[in-house]
């Protein structure tokens, strides 16, 4: 990677062309600035009119928040997907040109993106536009970090593309992210839901139960799909405001491919890593929220000392420091869970610190926690079988990693839970639990039900 400093933007491009020594030549130039107050939400908006996919993140918890327009590279892998993905995204580090005067975490070259939750369940229909892993390099970024506000430009340059002409054009696509864009952001109303066999998944819930209560596993967690109708298209930029607005202590996410937008609001981090420190969470064991006060803190005391769902959670506090502990220096886990409130259900928390050890990379620590046991359950293999042979869904991209990272190995990603594909007027949600050996079917199913609730309150249901 070569890093520019202090130039103009023509002199830049200028620079970055004559490198470029072959007719077919192609050379990836990352330009970095500073700019003026700009809501992400009206970028991804204005974005819509450039017909290209858009892709949105934000943690809510910092205010941070990544929007990426297009596509200047795509990282495409079907297997080994970790592997390839990695070779690629650093082949393409070293190739690039990057002008970024700012050490600030996702701004410069970043990559966005997901995968499949389990590659060896055969796709369906539903995510035909997903592969089993993609990762994108968008054309154009806005970074809001810290209050401020970063707009990226990563561009394939030819060998006859002439710099002044380049100059003026990025110019004018920074001054269209500023202008105004009136928006309809009324009127989305669910007119159909569709449960997906709901009792045939209860057996599944049974089956599952029976499966642990034989000792064959100790936790599988079983998702279900819930399938919309809407009086008219649904509009993601307004999706995401509300859920902006409704979900806080989540991480925001939307991945467009072509017409199918996978968007969602989780509450589940899975990693993050900011210089080399690391960030996990445990999140798992569930109940609903009180109507007061009152009744919320007793319930959040009934949580906290109830077996069944603190056995739950304790697979994942287990997995997760046996996961990392080899990769990582100063692990430190919380003897106990915490109470994590969110605004429709409440969790049982438990946060993981470590210093993520030399020569390791995000990548690394991904592949050993995906699927922790909130998602797939104990033993990993075993629970990842039952449910490629018994769930009664294709979950794609649901409950897989999602999230970006830079190219100074800073990086978050979350679980996509909490989540939604939407097409167009339709859209199918999905939320899981936890089976463990005392599970019973219709409390689980209660429990998807205030789940899919997050999603549900934001497309008019
Ligand atoms: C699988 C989901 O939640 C997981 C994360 C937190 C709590 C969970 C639970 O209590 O069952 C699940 O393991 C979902 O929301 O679809
Ligand atoms: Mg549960």
């Amino acid at each position: 990677m070569i890093e520019i400093k202090e130039e103009q933007l023509e002199d830049i491009l200028d620079k970055a062309i004559k490198k470029i020594e072959t007719q077919h030549g192609m050379q990836l130039l990352s330009i970095t600035k500073k700019i003026a107050p700009l809501d992400p939400l009206h970028f991804f908006e204005v974005a819509k009119g450039m017909k290209k996919n858009r892709t949105f993140w934000t943690s809510t918890i910092d205010d941070f928040y990544i929007v990426g327009v297009g596509n200047a590279v795509e990282i495409v892998a079907e297997e080994e997907r970790f592997e390839v993905t990695e070779n690629q995204w650093s082949k393409l580090l070293d190739e690039a040109i990057v002008y970024n005067p700012y050490k600030v975490p996702g701004t410069g070259i970043v990559t966005l993106g997901g995968m499949a939750f389990d590659p060896k369940k055969p796709r369906t229909d539903l995510w035909k536009k997903f592969s089993a892993s993609q990762f994108t390099i968008p054309e154009y970024m806005l970074t809001k970090e810290d209050g401020s506000y970063y707009f990226t430009i990563n561009i394939r340059l030819k060998r006859d593309d002439h710099a002044i002409q380049l100059a003026n054009e990025l110019e004018q696509v920074e001054a269209t992210f500023f202008s105004e864009r009136p928006r309809n952001t009324n009127g989305l109303i669910t007119n159909e839901k569709i449960e997906i066999q709901p009792s045939e998944w209860k057996d599944s819930v049974r089956q599952a139960r029976e499966e642990i209560r034989k000792n064959k596993a100790e936790k599988i967690v079983l998702a279900r799909e819930v399938r919309l109708k809407f009086n008219k298209k649904a509009d993601i930029t307004t999706v995401l405001e509300n859920l902006i607005q409704t979900q806080g202590n989540s991480f925001i996410f939307a991945l467009e491919k072509n017409d199918d937008c996978f968007v969602g609001a989780t509450p589940e981090r899975l990693v993050k890593i900011e210089k080399d420190h690391l960030l996990s969470t445990c999140l798992a064991g569930t109940a609903p929220r009180g109507h007061t006060e009152e009744e919320d803190m007793a319930i959040s005391h009934s949580l906290f000392h109830d077996e069944k769902n603190r056995q739950e959670h304790d697979f994942v506090v287990r997995m997760i420091k046996h996961a990392i502990k080899n990769y990582c220096t100063d692990l430190e886990i919380p003897d106990e869970p915490v109470i994590y409130p969110l605004k429709n259900l409440q969790h049982l928390y438990t946060p993981v610190t470590a210093t993520l050890k030399k020569g390791y990379s995000i990548f690394d620590i991904i592949k050993q926690l995906h699927p922790t046991p909130a998602l797939g359950g104990t033993p990993r293999e075993e629970s990842l079988q039952f449910i490629r042979d018994n769930e009664l869904l294709d979950r794609g991209w649901y409950g897989a990693p999602v999230g970006w990272l830079d190219s100074n190995q800073n990086g978050e990603f979350a679980v996509a839970i909490r989540s939604g594909l939407i097409q167009g007027d339709e859209a199918s949600l999905f939320a899981g639990c936890g089976v463990v050996k005392d599970s019973d079917p219709e409390a689980e199913y209660e429990e998807t039900n205030i789940k899919l609730l997050p999603m549900l309150s934001v497309l008019g249901g």
